[in-house]
């Protein structure tokens, strides 16, 4: 950093720029024009994040963020410890699972709500469609999840015959035009989809690396990668991302982001029903076989009832 021109020349005007990966306390700000500047934020509180839209003010050959401009949305990540967010401006959530490793339908679960909640629309894909009979298997456990209305998209992210090239086609056509955050366990094929959707991933993962300082290995950055030179859409990619944060949510509001008990609600004899013990609950009416509620989906609303009830109490 250069002070003492720093304090001779005036200051060039702010800019405002995208946040396109961060690392610690150093973000990686992108102008229009693409260039990108390594800046780092003006006060201890100030929390930029990957999406996020800031005005900042050169200095030296760094940057200073002085205001994180208005969200749009934002999504948190949890950690035995805390909750915080992580990105924000969000099109669009996938959330990538695979015929093997078997995923966790709980973690499956947190992450459309996380979305829901948020305002962001879900996307499911299920990768390794050529790992038979995992795949059928994996595919039946999304029943309720088509069923409730979500989209999920069958994948074969390694291997070129026709189906696979379809497939990648589907996704790439849901991809276009818009801004979407990738989640998924390690082994799901993550990598293999980035460096599929965009070609210049690895030179755009060394040049950040090069400029945010870190090292090569580094899994904990959250980075934005952009699909096409047209600006039509983007990939963020989190590697090591396992959990979404719930717990700014309301236990009593959760009902309504599950697009299976949500019809219900509002529909049982006490207003303030928790659908979990009481008598005329219409979600506990609607289970399986009385209903479509898959019994394990109210068993998971039960248990994240409890958790974000238990986040409540100080
Ligand atoms: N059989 C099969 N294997 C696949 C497919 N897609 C990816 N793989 C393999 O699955 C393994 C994991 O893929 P990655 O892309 O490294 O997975 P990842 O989710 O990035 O995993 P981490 O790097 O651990 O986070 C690799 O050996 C891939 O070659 C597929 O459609 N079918
Ligand atoms: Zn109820």
């Amino acid at each position: 950093m250069n002070r003492r021109r720093d304090a001779t020349a005036p200051l060039p005007g702010a800019h405002d720029g995208l946040v396109v990966a961060t690392y610690g306390r150093h973000l990686l700000v992108e102008a229009d024009d693409r260039t990108r500047t390594r800046c780092h934020p003006r006060g201890k509180r100030q929390e930029a994040v990957v999406g996020d839209r800031v005005r900042w003010t050169p200095s030296g050959d760094e940057g200073v963020v002085d205001a994180v401009l208005p969200r749009r949305n934002v999504l948190f990540r949890q950690d035995a410890l805390r909750t915080k967010v992580f990105a924000a401006n969000l099109d669009q959530v996938l959330v990538l699972l695979a015929a093997e490793p078997t995923f966790a339908e709980p973690q499956l679960a947190r992450a459309l709500i996380a979305a829901r909640q948020a305002g962001i629309e879900p996307l499911i894909a299920l990768n390794k469609r050529d790992v038979q009979p995992a795949f059928a298997e994996a595919w039946a456990r999304l029943a309720p999840y088509r069923a409730m209305g979500e989209t999920v998209l069958p994948l074969q992210l390694q291997g070129d015959d026709a189906s696979a090239d379809a497939d990648l086609a589907a996704l790439t056509e849901r991809l276009r035009g818009r801004v979407t955050l990738v989640m998924g366990a390690s082994g799901v094929g993550k990598s293999t989809l980035v460096n599929r959707l965009v070609p210049h991933a690895q030179a755009d993962t060394q040049a950040i690396s090069r400029a945010l300082g870190t090292g090569r290995h580094t899994t904990t950055r959250t980075s934005w990668y952009w699909l096409d030179d047209g600006h039509g859409g983007a990939l963020i990619d989190s590697p090591g991302f396992h959990e979404f944060g719930l717990h700014h949510i309301a236990p009593e509001a959760l009902a309504r982001w599950m697009p299976d008990l949500a019809p219900y609600v509002g529909q049982c004899r006490f207003h303030n029903c928790t659908h979990r013990r009481e008598p005329g609950c219409a979600i506990q009416a609607a289970i399986a076989p009385h209903g479509p509620i898959a019994p394990h989906r109210w068993r998971m609303y039960q248990d994240l009832y409890e958790e974000l009830a238990a986040a409540r109490t100080p």
